[in-house]
C-alpha cells in the first residue's frame, strides 16, 4: 500500500487532488506539505477531509507537515507549489518564479525521497519537469508532468459531445507543449475504433475551433473562476493510480524525449505519449504524420528555448 504526497496542498489544484486520489485503492496514506506560516490551513483541510472519509467510509491516513523531510518513504510526491497564472497571462509568463521555487525543493527531494515519483503540475509544466529532473538528480523515468494529458482529456470531451457519444468510445492525442503550440494528432483519434478521417463526417468537424478551445481552455476556465480545478484534479488521480497500479497505460505525459518522435526533440521534456507504471513513465516511440512532425517540431523548439533559458539563469543565480 502506497504513500502520495502533495506539494502545494493549500493551493487549489493540491487540495482538491487529494480528494481523487484518496478514492484510489492503492493509497493507504496521504501527506499534504504547505509552507511554515500555513499550518492551521493545512490543520483545517485535514479535519475537513477526515470528516469526508468518514462520510465515505475511506480507509486512509492523512497527515500534514511544512517540513520536506517528512516526504522520506513516499511512493509518488506531486508537485503543485507556485505561482497561478491570471487571466491574460501566458502559462509560460510564470517559469522564471515557478524555476527558482522547483529547483530548490526538487533537489530537496532527490536527496529525501530518491526512489519516489516526482509528478510534476506546476506550470510552465514542461519546463518545470526539466527543471525538477535536472535538480532533483532523479532518474528520467521518475520525474514527469502532467503534460498534454489534460489537454488530451479537453479534446476528447469536446469530441464525445460532436458525435453524441460517450467519452470512453473516443481516443485522442494531443502531443507537444502544454500551451498554444500544442498538436493534435487527428492520425491517432478514433470513434469507436474507427480512424477519425476514415469517417465520412469528418471533414465537417470543425477542428481548427476545436483545437482553439483546448488552447483556451485554462484561460477561459481562469477568466469565470479563478483556476482550474477538477480537471487538473482527476487528471492527477488518473496518473497517480496508473502508476501505483502499475496499470500499464498509455498517456500523454511531460517526459524526457530521447528519439521516440521521429527523432526529434533529443533532451527535451515534452508531452508525447508514454507507457505508465509501477517503474514509472516510458515514451514510446510513435511515427506521426508529416504536418504533424512540423508542429511537433515547432512545439519541442520552443520547450527548447525556453528550457535552455531557465537553466542559465538558474545556473547564474547559483
Ligand atoms: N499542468 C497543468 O495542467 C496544471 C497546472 N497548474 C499549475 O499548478 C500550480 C498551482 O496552481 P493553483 O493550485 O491553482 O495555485 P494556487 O495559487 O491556488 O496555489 C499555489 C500553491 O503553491 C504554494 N506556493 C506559492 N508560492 C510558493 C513558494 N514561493 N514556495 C512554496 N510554495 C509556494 C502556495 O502556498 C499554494 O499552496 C500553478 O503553477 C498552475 O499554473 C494548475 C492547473 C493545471
Ligand atoms: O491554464 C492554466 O494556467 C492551468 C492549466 O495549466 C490548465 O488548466 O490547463
Amino acid at each position: 500500500m502506497s504513500r502520495v504526497a502533495i506539494i502545494g496542498a493549500t493551493g487549489s489544484v493540491g487540495c482538491f487532488a487529494a480528494h481523487p486520489i484518496s478514492e484510489i485503492p492503492y493509497v493507504k496514506e496521504i501527506l499534504l506539505v504547505g509552507r511554515p506560516g500555513r499550518e492551521n490551513l493545512l490543520e483545517g483541510i485535514t479535519r475537513d477531509f477526515k470528516d469526508s472519509y468518514a462520510a465515505r467510509g475511506t480507509d486512509v491516513a492523512l497527515e500534514w507537515t511544512t517540513d520536506l523531510k517528512d516526504l522520506a518513504g513516499s511512493d509518488v510526491i506531486v508537485y503543485t507549489a507556485g505561482v497561478a497564472r491570471k487571466s491574460g497571462e501566458d502559462r509560460m509568463d510564470l517559469a522564471v518564479k515557478n524555476a527558482g521555487i522547483v529547483a530548490e525543493a526538487a533537489t530537496t527531494i532527490g536527496e529525501i525521497a530518491p526512489s519516489a515519483h516526482l509528478f510534476m503540475i506546476t506550470n510552465p509544466v514542461d519546463v518545470m519537469t526539466a527543471v525538477a529532473l535536472k535538480y532533483s538528480g532523479m532518474k528520467q523515468k521518475q520525474v514527469f508532468g502532467l503534460g498534454t494529458h489534460l489537454d488530451s482529456m479537453r479534446l476528447k470531451s469536446l469530441i464525445a459531445a460532436y458525435f453524441k457519444v460517450h467519452v470512453s468510445e473516443v481516443h485522442t492525442r494531443i502531443i507537444g507543449e502544454h500551451g498554444a503550440s500544442m498538436v493534435p494528432l487527428w492520425s491517432a483519434t478514433t470513434l469507436g475504433g474507427i480512424r477519425i478521417c476514415n469517417l465520412p463526417t469528418f471533414s465537417d468537424l470543425p477542428v481548427d475551433r476545436m483545437i482553439e478551445s483546448v488552447i483556451q481552455g485554462g484561460e477561459m476556465i481562469i477568466k469565470y473562476k479563478g483556476s482550474t480545478v477538477y480537471g487538473p484534479g482527476e487528471a492527477i488521480a488518473t496518473l497517480v493510480r496508473t502508476v501505483l497500479g502499475n496499470e500499464n497505460r498509455i498517456l500523454t505525459v511531460s517526459t524526457y524525449l530521447k528519439s521516440e518522435v521521429h527523432n526529434i526533440g533529443k533532451g527535451v521534456c515534452i508531452g508525447v505519449p508514454a507507457l505508465v507504471n509501477r517503474s514509472g513513465v516510458t515514451p514510446i516511440p510513435i511515427t506521426i504524420e508529416p504536418d504533424e512532425v512540423k508542429a511537433f517540431q515547432t512545439s519541442v523548439e520552443k520547450i527548447r528555448m525556453n528550457t535552455d533559458l531557465i537553466f542559465d539563469r538558474l545556473e547564474k543565480e547559483e
